[in-house]
């Protein structure tokens, strides 16, 4: 049976675990996956790179209009200092004209894909097939990208990370533009209380449901 093109719209705030599902559920239904979020981070690494102020827009446009999504390192742009920056550069209008148009077009290709992000149900793929917007508290999701840290040799505090998980939130759900929000037609998925497995369970339920239709 030849199935239908599919489309996954996963949307949530920092260290939800929205990558972590993307990632899988991808693998799973044999699709395409873009971490979104590293678009906006290689943007800011490009501003870094070049010494530019974060917030100079004609510099971001410039480095957004010519990335390459093929090309992002996901080693590299992890750092939570751009993450920072990401956030930053992720207020520009021109940025984020230029960064949805090359993640629509990575869209459509193939069999479908899986998109996670913080506007890919509400700006990006408005008619997604499914969308996902995962969430957690955010104690929880400071302990998580907390232990992260660690497991990789990393040295943070919990509460400095809980500080800079609570800022980041606060800019992406505020900026004027394709701010942080759930698209009214996505399933809300709260991992305060489940593991990866629980979680990734619960979305598969959803996609499969949505694939029985
Ligand atoms: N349900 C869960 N239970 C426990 N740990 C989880 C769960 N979901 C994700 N994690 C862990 O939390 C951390 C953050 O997850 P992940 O990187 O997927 O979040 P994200 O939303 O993609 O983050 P970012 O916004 O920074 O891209 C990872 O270490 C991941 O393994
Ligand atoms: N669709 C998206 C994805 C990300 N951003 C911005 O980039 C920052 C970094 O994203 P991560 O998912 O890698 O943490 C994020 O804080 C957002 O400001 C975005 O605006 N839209």
């Amino acid at each position: 049976m030849i199935r239908p093109r599919l489309t996954i719209a996963i949307d949530g705030p920092a260290a939800s675990g929205k990558g972590t599902l993307a990632r899988r559920i991808a693998a799973t239904y044999g699709l395409a996956h873009l971490d979104t979020g590293l678009s906006y981070r290689a943007v800011a690494k490009a501003l870094i790179d070049a010494g530019a102020a974060l917030d100079d827009e004609a510099a971001a446009r410039r480095a957004a209009e010519v990335l390459d999504l093929s090309a992002l390192d996901a080693g590299i742009l992890s750092d939570h200092v751009i993450g920072e920056a990401a956030s930053k550069v992720a207020v520009m209008v021109p940025v984020r004209q230029a960064l949805v148009a090359a993640q629509r077009r990575f869209a459509e290709t193939g069999k479908g894909a899986v998109l996670d992000g913080r506007d890919i149900g509400t700006v990006v793929l408005p008619d997604a097939d499914v969308k996902l917007y995962v969430t957690a508290s955010a104690e929880r999701r400071a302990e998580r990208r907390h232990a992260e840290i660690l497991s990789k040799g990393g040295d943070a505090r919990l509460e400095d990370v809980l500080e800079d998980l609570k800022r980041r939130d606060a800019r992406d759900m505020g900026r004027a533009d394709s701010p942080l929000k759930p698209a009214a037609d996505a399933h809300l998925l709260d991992t305060s209380e489940m593991d990866i497995e629980t979680a990734f369970q619960a979305a598969c339920d959803l996609v499969d449901r949505h694939r029985a239709e």
